[in-house]
């Protein structure tokens, strides 16, 4: 008897590579059984079920997605449902407004959100924390990070900067964000070896139909 066996291939999610942390990204998805791989080319993009934006310096990554004919094609894809996930400055990035950002700064857009660039102020450049993200406790690094101002009616809020004397004005803050297929967090889970971010992207890049018809 012949018995029909579908057997799904794990997701192939590409890492943004033009500059940033991409090694710690990849790192971080080969833990999440997925094949995970660099990309720098618009072609590479149909080869994937989901992106990842990394963290780095937003404006060099938006001119690089220009010089390197990516911006149109992500953004475009972004906008048709494409899983995306950015941590730092690819939550600059997704996001459809930004604050403080450079007059020449593209948006690939995707969250109906307002970040605030370099938000956490100068005295505080990186700092850590243990926070509440939809549910689960996660230690929280941030570097030179945004924070979430404002978010449209569509937006889920996962994590906010727990309310502390030490907090200071980024008490209460937005910090990890869910719309539809994208995902962003202005902490880095890729440099702190606990995968649950990148799980939860996995997740929902999995639930996508876009990996469905694959
Ligand atoms: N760690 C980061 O990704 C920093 C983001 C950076 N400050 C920017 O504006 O792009």
């Amino acid at each position: 008897m012949l018995v029909n066996m579908v057997v799904a291939a794990p997701p192939v999610i590409g890492v943004l590579a033009l500059q940033g942390d991409v090694q710690e990204h990849l790192v971080s998805l080969a833990q999440c059984d997925v094949t995970a791989r660099p990309v720098r080319r618009a072609e590479e993009l149909d080869e994937l079920d989901g992106i990842v934006i990394p963290g780095g310096e937003s404006t060099t990554i938006s001119k690089l997605l220009d010089n390197f004919e990516l911006l149109e094609p992500l953004r475009a894809k972004i906008k048709a449902g494409f899983p995306a996930y950015g941590s730092c400055a690819g939550m600059i990035l997704l996001a459809n407004d930004v604050l403080d950002g450079r007059d020449d700064q593209h948006q690939l857009g995707g969250l109906d959100i307002t970040v605030r660039r370099n938000a956490f102020g100068r005295q505080v450049d990186s700092f850590e924390t243990d926070l509440d993200l939809a549910g689960e406790n996660v230690h929280a690094v941030f570097i030179r990070a945004p924070w979430v101002e404002a978010v449209s009616g569509e937006v889920e809020v996962l994590a906010t900067v727990p309310i502390t004397a030490e907090a200071g004005d980024a008490a209460g803050r937005i910090v990890a964000v869910r719309q539809g297929n994208v995902l962003a967090t202005a902490f880095h889970p890729e440099l702190t070896g606990d995968e649950r971010v990148h799980r939860l992207f996995v997740d929902m890049v999995r639930g996508s139909t876009g990996s469905e018809e694959k």
